[in-house]
Formats: structure tokens, C-alpha cells, sequence
């Protein structure tokens, strides 16, 4: 960034500047949360702009000091936007069933001959891909906006038919981290990480769509992964600004310093 003589900035120059960058991210089940997060901030600046808000209030709050960890945990949208995400972005799992079972289903299914079946039985050693993804955005439970990305449904009550149905998920209805014996150990571990890095960037950066984003894809691999293109690397081209009142101070510092060295 230039900063003396006849090619100092102006404040609105450094509001306004906005650096492409590329996230580049190692494939682990946080990291790909995390960036998919950052993307779809990108995506919805009025989503963005209302967690900069909550977060600005907060941190003002405690006159600019660092969250402790209950206050970081329980600031309602920052955990709306993290468990929308969590709801909508998962890969799907899969298991080789160790002994025969009998799978109750939720609604019955027609078979070939149009029979009804309630349940399916399914022998040892079959290979099973749970669909936690279709879980998560099941439409009788979640309603009819069950594919959109909407934090604000967290901060209302959920769903009656979703109570009900007694998901065997571990965390909030949701299948992300799966249930049972095997289901994940870190998930509180990776709700608090998410939560600390989303809260420090959105802090103090504006996210936008990069000039590349319409040649992003997400991989539903077993972990989920950005590339571009044609290119296997995993990784996010985001648009990056200075947040606003971030700017407007780093522009009065750097004022102050072209007049030093004028
Ligand atoms: C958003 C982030 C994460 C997601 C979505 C996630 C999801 C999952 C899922 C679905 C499973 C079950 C896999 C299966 O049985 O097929 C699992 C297992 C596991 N996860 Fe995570 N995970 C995340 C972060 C983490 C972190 C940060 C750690 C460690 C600090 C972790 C440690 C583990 C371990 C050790 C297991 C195996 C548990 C067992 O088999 O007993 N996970 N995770």
C-alpha cells in the first residue's frame, strides 16, 4: 500500500481497497468449515454487516478487550451464522456395518413390485454412505427453505416437526458430527475455533466474491474442499477490505505519517 508524497492515499482510497486474496486451506473437516463460512459472508453483506455489528457492540462493551470464552460462545449471531453453516455444508460419511441390522425408515419407500417397506434390512458387512447432507436439509423437518443458507432461523424457535423426530445426531438436530459411539470428539473444539477466527477477521476485514468466484467449486469429498477451475489444489480467491471503522482509523494513521515524512 503507498503511503508518501504525491501518491499518499486519500481515506476514501483506503476504505475502499480491496485486495484479491487466496485462502489456501490443508484438508481437514475445520479449516473447510471455516472457509466455507467465509465465502458465503462474501456472498451475503447484509449477513456480514450484522455480525461486524454485534461483534463491534460487543468488543465495545468490554472497551476493546478480548472475548472470554462464555462471551464468545453465546453471542447469538455469531453462533446462528456457525450452526447455519455447519447445517448446510457437510460431506457425506460412511461405514461398513459391522453385524446384520434392521433400518427403520421414517416414511415408507416403494420397492420395484410398488410394495411398501417401513424398514430395510441390510446385512453384515455392507458399505453404507450416510447422506448427512440430505439429513440436515430434510424438507418435512426444516421446512421449505431447508437449501438456503439463513442464520436467522436459529434465533427463532426451530421447527415442532424437528423436536420430534429425535435426530440422533450430538449437536443441534444435525447430523454434522454424526451420533453414537464413533461420532466426533472435537466438535465443541471446532465450533470454538471457528468461532474465534470468524470473529477476529470479520472484526476487523469486509469479505466480497472474488473476480474468480464464479469458477469456485466445492468437492463433496469426505471433506469438503474450494478449487478453481480445473486446478486440484484446495483453495479460496475472497475479495478483502479494511471493515469500515478499521479504515477509517488506519487512514487517519497513515495521514499522520505521510505529514511526518512530508
Ligand atoms: C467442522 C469440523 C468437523 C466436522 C464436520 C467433523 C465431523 C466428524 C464426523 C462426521 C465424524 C464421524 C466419522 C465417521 O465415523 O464416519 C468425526 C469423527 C471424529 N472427529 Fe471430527 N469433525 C470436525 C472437527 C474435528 C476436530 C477439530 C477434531 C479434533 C480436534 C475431530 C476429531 C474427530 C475424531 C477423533 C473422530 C473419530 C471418533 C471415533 O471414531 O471414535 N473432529 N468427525
Amino acid at each position: 500500500m503507498k503511503a508518501s508524497g504525491e501518491d499518499r492515499l486519500d481515506d476514501d482510497e483506503v476504505l475502499s481497497q480491496i485486495c484479491e486474496a487466496t485462502i489456501l486451506i490443508s484438508l481437514s473437516s475445520d479449516e473447510s468449515a471455516t472457509a466455507r463460512l467465509l465465502h458465503l459472508l462474501s456472498k451475503h453483506p447484509e449477513v456480514q454487516e450484522k455480525l461486524r455489528l454485534e461483534l463491534n457492540e460487543a468488543k465495545h462493551q468490554k472497551q476493546g478487550h478480548d472475548f472470554s470464552y462464555d462471551e464468545l460462545t453465546t453471542l447469538p449471531y455469531l453462533d446462528a451464522v456457525c450452526r447455519e453453516t455447519l447445517r448446510l455444508q457437510v460431506p457425506p460419511s460412511s461405514d461398513c456395518v459391522p453385524h446384520d441390522v434392521v433400518i427403520p425408515l421414517s416414511k415408507p419407500i416403494a420397492g420395484l413390485d410398488d410394495t411398501e417397506m417401513y424398514e430395510i434390512a441390510v446385512p453384515s458387512g455392507t458399505l453404507i454412505v450416510l447422506s448427512i447432507f440430505n439429513a440436515n436439509r430434510n424438507l418435512d423437518l426444516w421446512g421449505k427453505d431447508a437449501d438456503e443458507w439463513k442464520p436467522d432461523r436459529w434465533l427463532s424457535p426451530l421447527p415442532e416437526a424437528l423436536a420430534e423426530a429425535r435426530i440422533p445426531g450430538i449437536y443441534s438436530h444435525l447430523m454434522t458430527f454424526l451420533g453414537g459411539g464413533h461420532s466426533c470428539i472435537g466438535f465443541k473444539f471446532s465450533q470454538l475455533e471457528m468461532k474465534v477466527i470468524i470473529s477476529v477477521l470479520v472484526e476487523n476485514f469486509q469479505f466480497s466474491p472474488s473476480s474468480k468466484d464464479s469458477e469456485i467449486i466445492w468437492q463433496m469429498t469426505p471433506i469438503t474442499a474450494p478449487i478453481v477451475g480445473r486446478d486440484n489444489h484446495a483453495q479460496l480467491p475472497i475479495g478483502i477490505s479494511l471493515a469500515i471503522d478499521k479504515g477509517f482509523w488506519f487512514s487517519i494513521l497513515i495521514g499522520n505519517y505521510t505529514e511526518c515524512i512530508d
